[in-house]
Protein backbone atom coordinates (compact mmCIF):
# COMPACT_ATOMS: atom_id res chain seq x y z
CA UNK A 1 0.00 0.00 0.00
CA UNK A 2 1.39 3.39 -0.94
CA UNK A 3 0.05 5.99 1.72
CA UNK A 4 -1.40 8.86 -0.04
CA UNK A 5 -0.76 12.70 1.61
CA UNK A 6 -1.20 16.31 0.00
CA UNK A 7 1.46 18.56 -0.10
CA UNK A 8 1.93 21.12 2.57
CA UNK A 9 0.32 23.14 4.02
CA UNK A 10 -2.79 20.95 3.11
CA UNK A 11 -1.45 17.50 4.86
CA UNK A 12 -0.27 19.04 8.46
CA UNK A 13 0.68 15.04 9.70
CA UNK A 14 1.36 17.44 13.36
CA UNK A 15 -2.31 17.75 13.52
CA UNK A 16 -3.13 13.99 14.68
CA UNK A 17 0.07 14.09 16.89
CA UNK A 18 -1.49 17.73 18.34
CA UNK A 19 -3.34 15.96 21.75
CA UNK A 20 -3.17 12.60 23.12
CA UNK A 21 -7.06 11.60 22.57
CA UNK A 22 -5.91 12.56 18.56
CA UNK A 23 -2.63 10.23 19.17
CA UNK A 24 -4.55 7.69 20.73
CA UNK A 25 -7.49 7.71 17.90
CA UNK A 26 -4.52 6.85 14.78
CA UNK A 27 -2.03 4.32 16.88
CA UNK A 28 -1.88 1.05 14.81
CA UNK A 29 -0.16 -0.66 17.04
CA UNK A 30 -1.53 -1.77 21.28
CA UNK A 31 0.11 -3.86 23.88
CA UNK A 32 -2.24 -5.41 25.96
CA UNK A 33 -1.96 -8.08 28.19
CA UNK A 34 -3.14 -10.50 26.17
CA UNK A 35 -0.03 -10.22 24.12
CA UNK A 36 2.46 -11.38 26.22
CA UNK A 37 4.06 -14.89 27.64
CA UNK A 38 5.95 -14.64 31.00
CA UNK A 39 9.12 -17.47 31.04
CA UNK A 40 9.35 -18.87 35.02
CA UNK A 41 12.64 -20.67 35.99
CA UNK A 42 11.66 -23.38 38.08
CA UNK A 43 13.97 -25.18 41.12
CA UNK A 44 13.98 -27.49 43.77
CA UNK A 45 12.89 -26.91 47.25
CA UNK A 46 10.13 -25.51 49.65
CA UNK A 47 9.35 -21.94 49.23
CA UNK A 48 12.68 -20.38 47.86
CA UNK A 49 13.02 -17.63 45.80
CA UNK A 50 16.44 -17.40 44.42
CA UNK A 51 17.44 -14.13 42.70
CA UNK A 52 19.39 -14.68 39.36
CA UNK A 53 21.82 -12.32 39.58
CA UNK A 54 22.31 -11.01 35.53
CA UNK A 55 18.50 -10.30 35.58
CA UNK A 56 17.36 -7.63 38.49
CA UNK A 57 13.70 -8.62 39.42
CA UNK A 58 13.92 -12.23 37.85
CA UNK A 59 13.96 -15.16 40.27
CA UNK A 60 14.31 -19.23 40.32
CA UNK A 61 11.17 -20.39 41.97
CA UNK A 62 10.29 -23.86 43.80
CA UNK A 63 7.25 -25.06 42.49
CA UNK A 64 5.08 -23.96 44.99
CA UNK A 65 6.06 -20.60 44.08
CA UNK A 66 5.35 -20.94 40.94
CA UNK A 67 1.97 -22.20 41.66
CA UNK A 68 1.73 -18.80 43.21
CA UNK A 69 3.07 -16.66 40.07
CA UNK A 70 0.99 -18.35 37.86
CA UNK A 71 -2.01 -17.19 39.90
CA UNK A 72 -0.69 -14.19 40.09
CA UNK A 73 -0.62 -14.20 36.30
CA UNK A 74 -3.92 -15.26 35.78
CA UNK A 75 -5.27 -12.55 37.70
CA UNK A 76 -2.88 -10.24 36.36
CA UNK A 77 -4.53 -11.15 32.82
CA UNK A 78 -1.17 -13.01 31.04
CA UNK A 79 -2.46 -15.79 29.29
CA UNK A 80 0.51 -17.70 29.27
CA UNK A 81 3.58 -19.19 31.32
CA UNK A 82 6.86 -20.79 30.14
CA UNK A 83 8.84 -23.14 32.47
CA UNK A 84 12.41 -23.02 31.97
CA UNK A 85 14.04 -25.83 34.86
CA UNK A 86 17.55 -25.02 36.61
CA UNK A 87 18.25 -28.91 36.83
CA UNK A 88 20.44 -30.07 39.85
CA UNK A 89 23.60 -30.51 38.25
CA UNK A 90 23.79 -34.15 39.49
CA UNK A 91 20.81 -35.22 37.35
CA UNK A 92 22.67 -34.09 33.96
CA UNK A 93 23.79 -37.06 32.30
CA UNK A 94 25.13 -37.92 28.64
CA UNK A 95 21.57 -39.80 27.91
CA UNK A 96 19.55 -36.45 29.24
CA UNK A 97 17.06 -39.12 30.76
CA UNK A 98 15.72 -36.65 33.22
CA UNK A 99 14.24 -34.80 30.37
CA UNK A 100 11.30 -37.30 29.71
CA UNK A 101 11.10 -37.92 33.72
CA UNK A 102 7.04 -37.65 34.32
CA UNK A 103 8.24 -36.42 37.68
CA UNK A 104 11.36 -33.98 36.38
CA UNK A 105 10.91 -30.10 37.61
CA UNK A 106 9.17 -29.25 34.89
CA UNK A 107 6.25 -31.65 34.70
CA UNK A 108 5.82 -31.30 37.94
CA UNK A 109 5.23 -27.39 37.38
CA UNK A 110 2.73 -27.72 34.68
CA UNK A 111 0.90 -30.24 37.50
CA UNK A 112 1.09 -27.92 39.95
CA UNK A 113 0.11 -24.48 37.74
CA UNK A 114 -3.05 -26.34 36.58
CA UNK A 115 -4.24 -27.36 40.15
CA UNK A 116 -3.48 -23.78 41.31
CA UNK A 117 -4.21 -21.69 37.87
CA UNK A 118 -6.11 -23.72 35.66
CA UNK A 119 -7.43 -20.64 32.91
CA UNK A 120 -3.57 -20.23 32.40
CA UNK A 121 -1.90 -21.84 29.59
CA UNK A 122 1.46 -23.63 30.13
CA UNK A 123 3.95 -23.50 27.71
CA UNK A 124 7.21 -25.47 27.86
CA UNK A 125 10.37 -25.66 26.19
CA UNK A 126 11.66 -28.80 24.31
CA UNK A 127 15.33 -28.67 24.66
CA UNK A 128 18.01 -30.80 26.03
CA UNK A 129 20.71 -27.98 27.30
CA UNK A 130 19.08 -28.34 30.82
CA UNK A 131 19.51 -32.19 31.06
CA UNK A 132 22.80 -32.61 29.18
CA UNK A 133 26.17 -33.07 30.82
CA UNK A 134 27.15 -31.25 27.88
CA UNK A 135 24.92 -28.30 28.26
CA UNK A 136 23.96 -28.20 24.47
CA UNK A 137 20.16 -28.78 23.10
CA UNK A 138 20.78 -32.40 21.36
CA UNK A 139 23.34 -35.35 21.88
CA UNK A 140 26.86 -35.07 21.71
CA UNK A 141 28.86 -37.76 19.87
CA UNK A 142 32.54 -37.17 19.70
CA UNK A 143 32.31 -33.62 19.94
CA UNK A 144 29.56 -33.57 17.45
CA UNK A 145 25.45 -32.11 18.35
CA UNK A 146 24.06 -35.55 16.25
CA UNK A 147 20.56 -34.40 14.62
CA UNK A 148 18.22 -37.36 14.38
CA UNK A 149 19.06 -39.12 18.12
CA UNK A 150 18.63 -36.35 19.64
CA UNK A 151 15.14 -35.73 17.93
CA UNK A 152 14.55 -39.27 19.31
CA UNK A 153 14.90 -37.38 22.81
CA UNK A 154 13.29 -34.51 22.05
CA UNK A 155 9.80 -36.51 21.09
CA UNK A 156 10.18 -38.20 24.67
CA UNK A 157 10.40 -35.08 26.56
CA UNK A 158 7.71 -33.45 24.45
CA UNK A 159 5.02 -36.57 25.23
CA UNK A 160 6.06 -36.24 29.02
CA UNK A 161 4.91 -32.50 28.92
CA UNK A 162 2.37 -32.72 27.20
CA UNK A 163 1.08 -35.92 29.27
CA UNK A 164 1.71 -33.66 32.34
CA UNK A 165 -0.88 -31.21 30.98
CA UNK A 166 1.42 -28.71 29.07
CA UNK A 167 -1.25 -26.55 26.50
CA UNK A 168 1.71 -25.07 24.45
CA UNK A 169 4.94 -26.93 23.72
CA UNK A 170 7.89 -24.89 22.51
CA UNK A 171 10.99 -26.75 20.57
CA UNK A 172 13.94 -24.85 21.21
CA UNK A 173 16.32 -26.97 19.70
CA UNK A 174 16.46 -26.21 16.30
CA UNK A 175 17.39 -29.72 15.45
CA UNK A 176 15.99 -30.58 11.72
CA UNK A 177 12.80 -32.73 11.76
CA UNK A 178 11.48 -32.32 15.16
CA UNK A 179 8.19 -30.40 14.49
CA UNK A 180 6.84 -33.51 12.40
CA UNK A 181 8.13 -35.91 14.69
CA UNK A 182 6.63 -34.21 17.71
CA UNK A 183 3.63 -33.40 16.13
CA UNK A 184 3.15 -36.82 14.98
CA UNK A 185 4.21 -38.34 18.18
CA UNK A 186 1.69 -35.96 19.73
CA UNK A 187 -1.23 -37.07 17.69
CA UNK A 188 -0.61 -40.98 17.93
CA UNK A 189 -0.51 -40.21 22.09
CA UNK A 190 -3.87 -38.72 21.84
CA UNK A 191 -2.80 -35.49 22.53
CA UNK A 192 -4.12 -33.84 19.38
CA UNK A 193 -4.60 -30.27 20.98
CA UNK A 194 -1.53 -29.83 22.40
CA UNK A 195 -0.26 -26.57 19.92
CA UNK A 196 3.16 -26.48 19.14
CA UNK A 197 5.06 -22.78 19.22
CA UNK A 198 8.06 -23.49 17.45
CA UNK A 199 11.44 -21.80 17.54
CA UNK A 200 11.92 -21.65 14.22
CA UNK A 201 14.32 -18.79 13.64
CA UNK A 202 16.44 -19.02 16.83
CA UNK A 203 20.01 -17.20 16.06
CA UNK A 204 22.72 -17.86 17.65
CA UNK A 205 22.63 -15.01 19.68
CA UNK A 206 25.20 -13.55 22.38
CA UNK A 207 22.13 -12.16 24.02
CA UNK A 208 21.45 -15.54 25.93
CA UNK A 209 23.96 -15.23 28.33
CA UNK A 210 22.09 -14.51 31.63
CA UNK A 211 19.20 -17.25 30.46
CA UNK A 212 22.30 -19.87 30.93
CA UNK A 213 23.09 -18.48 34.39
CA UNK A 214 19.73 -18.73 35.46
CA UNK A 215 19.33 -22.55 34.44
CA UNK A 216 22.77 -22.93 35.09
CA UNK A 217 24.12 -24.06 31.89
CA UNK A 218 26.78 -21.79 31.40
CA UNK A 219 29.18 -23.82 33.01
CA UNK A 220 27.87 -26.75 31.71
CA UNK A 221 28.16 -25.22 27.87
CA UNK A 222 31.20 -26.65 26.06
CA UNK A 223 31.69 -24.78 22.72
CA UNK A 224 29.37 -22.72 21.05
CA UNK A 225 25.92 -23.86 19.39
CA UNK A 226 26.64 -22.15 16.15
CA UNK A 227 25.99 -25.73 13.93
CA UNK A 228 22.25 -25.62 14.91
CA UNK A 229 21.41 -21.94 15.50
CA UNK A 230 21.18 -19.72 12.78
CA UNK A 231 24.11 -17.39 11.53
CA UNK A 232 22.81 -13.89 12.96
CA UNK A 233 23.75 -12.58 9.29
CA UNK A 234 20.74 -14.53 7.68
CA UNK A 235 17.26 -13.79 7.21
CA UNK A 236 15.63 -15.60 4.07
CA UNK A 237 16.95 -18.72 6.22
CA UNK A 238 14.45 -17.65 8.21
CA UNK A 239 11.72 -17.70 5.95
CA UNK A 240 12.77 -21.17 4.92
CA UNK A 241 12.73 -22.69 8.50
CA UNK A 242 9.23 -20.92 9.80
CA UNK A 243 7.83 -22.28 6.10
CA UNK A 244 9.16 -25.61 7.10
CA UNK A 245 8.07 -25.44 10.70
CA UNK A 246 4.58 -24.76 9.46
CA UNK A 247 4.50 -27.66 6.95
CA UNK A 248 5.84 -30.18 9.84
CA UNK A 249 3.00 -28.83 11.89
CA UNK A 250 3.40 -26.03 14.10
CA UNK A 251 0.67 -23.92 14.98
CA UNK A 252 2.65 -20.85 16.09
CA UNK A 253 5.93 -19.66 14.97
CA UNK A 254 8.70 -17.57 17.05
CA UNK A 255 11.72 -15.88 15.98
CA UNK A 256 14.33 -15.07 19.15
CA UNK A 257 16.11 -12.86 20.10
CA UNK A 258 13.29 -10.06 19.86
CA UNK A 259 14.83 -6.61 19.51
CA UNK A 260 17.85 -6.88 17.61
CA UNK A 261 15.58 -9.53 14.73
CA UNK A 262 12.58 -6.90 14.44
CA UNK A 263 13.05 -7.22 10.58
CA UNK A 264 13.10 -11.24 10.81
CA UNK A 265 9.35 -10.65 12.81
CA UNK A 266 8.47 -8.46 10.09
CA UNK A 267 9.12 -10.48 7.03
CA UNK A 268 7.81 -13.71 9.07
CA UNK A 269 4.71 -11.99 9.85
CA UNK A 270 4.01 -10.66 5.82
CA UNK A 271 4.89 -13.43 4.12
CA UNK A 272 3.04 -16.55 6.45
CA UNK A 273 0.38 -14.56 8.60
CA UNK A 274 0.35 -17.30 10.87
CA UNK A 275 0.69 -16.59 14.92
CA UNK A 276 3.99 -14.78 15.53
CA UNK A 277 5.81 -14.51 18.52
CA UNK A 278 8.81 -12.90 19.24
CA UNK A 279 11.38 -13.79 22.49
CA UNK A 280 12.41 -10.86 24.34
CA UNK A 281 15.62 -13.13 25.85
CA UNK A 282 17.64 -12.26 28.72
CA UNK A 283 19.90 -10.14 27.37
CA UNK A 284 17.27 -7.84 26.39
CA UNK A 285 15.70 -7.48 29.46
CA UNK A 286 19.13 -7.33 31.44
CA UNK A 287 20.22 -4.69 29.27
CA UNK A 288 17.32 -2.36 29.75
CA UNK A 289 17.03 -3.42 33.39
CA UNK A 290 21.33 -2.13 33.44
CA UNK A 291 20.48 1.25 31.72
CA UNK A 292 17.48 2.10 34.15
CA UNK A 293 19.30 0.92 37.56
CA UNK A 294 22.29 3.36 36.35
CA UNK A 295 19.23 5.88 35.94
CA UNK A 296 20.71 6.44 32.66
CA UNK A 297 17.36 5.66 30.71
CA UNK A 298 13.26 5.66 32.14
CA UNK A 299 12.92 1.61 32.83
CA UNK A 300 9.12 1.36 32.75
CA UNK A 301 8.86 3.38 29.23
CA UNK A 302 11.45 1.90 27.81
CA UNK A 303 10.01 -1.50 28.89
CA UNK A 304 6.44 -0.42 27.25
CA UNK A 305 8.05 1.10 24.02
CA UNK A 306 10.34 -2.14 23.37
CA UNK A 307 7.35 -4.84 23.89
CA UNK A 308 5.22 -2.11 21.70
CA UNK A 309 7.66 -2.39 19.49
CA UNK A 310 7.00 -6.45 19.13
CA UNK A 311 3.25 -5.38 17.84
CA UNK A 312 4.65 -2.64 15.44
CA UNK A 313 7.27 -5.09 13.59
CA UNK A 314 4.11 -7.66 13.32
CA UNK A 315 3.99 -9.89 16.22
CA UNK A 316 0.89 -11.21 18.14
CA UNK A 317 2.92 -11.59 21.49
CA UNK A 318 5.93 -11.28 22.89
CA UNK A 319 8.15 -13.84 25.56
CA UNK A 320 9.09 -11.65 28.05
CA UNK A 321 10.74 -11.53 31.32
CA UNK A 322 9.44 -8.11 32.07
CA UNK A 323 5.66 -9.49 31.64
CA UNK A 324 4.12 -8.81 35.01
CA UNK A 325 5.93 -6.17 35.73
CA UNK A 326 4.43 -4.19 32.03
CA UNK A 327 1.30 -6.06 33.02
CA UNK A 328 0.57 -4.36 36.41
CA UNK A 329 1.13 -1.03 34.24
CA UNK A 330 -1.05 -2.03 31.58
CA UNK A 331 -3.44 -3.00 33.94
CA UNK A 332 -2.77 0.92 35.46
N1 LIG B 1 15.30 -21.76 25.05
C1 LIG B 1 15.10 -20.62 25.84
C2 LIG B 1 16.24 -19.69 25.79
O1 LIG B 1 17.27 -19.99 25.24
C3 LIG B 1 16.03 -18.32 26.41
C4 LIG B 1 17.11 -17.40 26.14
C5 LIG B 1 17.12 -16.11 26.94
O2 LIG B 1 16.16 -15.66 27.56
O3 LIG B 1 18.19 -15.51 26.91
Amino acid sequence: MKPTIAPFPAARPRRTRRTAALRALVRESRLSTDDLIWPVFVRDGEDVEQPVPSMPGVSRLSIDRVAKAAREAESLGIPAICLFPYTDPALKTEDCAEAWNPDNLTNRAIRAIKTAAPGIAVMTDVALDPYNINGHDGYVVEGEIVNDESVTALVRMALAQADAGADIIGPSDMMDGRIGAIRSALESAGHKDVAILSYAAKYASAFYGPFRDAVGASGALKGDKNTYQMDPGNSDEALRLVERDLAEGADMIMVKPGMPYLDICRRARDAFGVPTFAYQVSGEYAMLKAAAANGWLDGEKVMLESLLAFKRAGCDGVLTYFAPEAARLLNG
